[in-house]
């Protein structure tokens, strides 16, 4: 009984140490207050919500991203629809998404209804100084880049984890590229051989042999080599052009903004 209590004690004692993350301001708009520890999915929501708060309006189609931190604004974009009555689409890109939008309640469109959007918020691996990102780690680069593409803006949301001058520095897993199954060897021979690195096929987790994406394909990962000073657009242009590959985790141009949630509670900014 005396250590149930006692457990319970120290529970509550972390608890309050971390609950007051988000407070509601006299605008009911939500921001991050800062507390001892902040956890690495705190940061993820603090940079969320701010996204969704600053780029999200009333009567807009909105490209929703993929991943974990893409949870977070979705519970806000739920939030803000319930407060405001806000009038939203909601474009998925990928099949979590598509559940994310349809739990939440929210509008759910697709590109056929809906091929214009204002905005797309969405996650990233990492984000280099010149805002190219590194995206695919969840599998879902395809249909995140066909989205964002569609938009008038790309928001990225992320953890201080993510944030790097030179793509590599944070992310270890190399570059994801979506293939056609029958073409990942030839693809991956030829990338080796033009640009250095290896190339590894994505295996399942849970489920024996290769990750299968959403659109029915494999998804190679490539460790470049850390030391070489790559040209993004061009080795992004150049890896398009294999014949198999369906599209790659590299985004150059796209992304407009990138919100970092911090240790402590604050969000950076970097804009291209
Ligand atoms: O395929 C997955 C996506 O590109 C994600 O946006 C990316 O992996 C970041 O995910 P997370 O927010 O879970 O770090």
């Amino acid at each position: 009984m005396e250590r149930s209590t006692h457990m319970f004690r120290s529970v509550l004692r972390s608890l309050s140490s971390r609950v007051t993350v988000f407070q509601r301001s006299a605008n009911s708009a939500f921001f991050c207050s800062r507390t001892a520890a902040m956890s690495l999915e705190d940061a993820k929501r603090c940079a969320a919500y701010k996204a969704v708060d600053e780029y999200v309006k009333d009567n807009t189609v909105v490209g929703v991203g993929s991943g974990s931190t893409v949870v977070y604004a979705v519970h806000r974009l739920a939030e803000r629809v319930k407060a405001e009555g806000l009038k939203l689409v909601c474009v998925p890109t990928s099949f979590q998404a598509r559940q994310l939008i349809i739990e939440h309640g929210l509008v759910l469109g697709d590109l056929e209804c809906n091929p214009h959007l204002d905005c797309a918020i969405d996650g990233a691996d990492e984000v280099d100084a010149k805002m190219v990102l590194i995206k695919g780690g969840g599998g879902c680069l395809l249909q995140e880049k066909i989205v964002a593409a569609c938009a008038d803006r790309m928001v990225v949301i992320a953890d201080y984890t993510k944030d790097s001058i030179k793509l590599g520095q944070q992310y270890r897993k190399g570059i994801p590229i979506e293939v056609a199954p029958m073409a990942y060897v030839p693809i991956r021979n030829k990338i080796e051989t033009q640009f250095g690195g290896s190339l590894k096929l994505r295996m399942a987790v849970a489920k024996a042999g290769p990750v299968v994406t959403d659109n029915g394909n494999f998804i190679l990962d490539w460790s470049f080599v850390d030391e070489k000073e790559y040209d993004w657009d061009a080795v992004n242009r150049a890896i398009m052009m294999i014949p198999g590959v369906v599209d790659t985790g590299l985004f150059v141009g796209m992304a407009t903004k990138a919100y970092f949630g911090q240790k402590d509670g604050t969000v950076t900014e970097r804009s291209a």
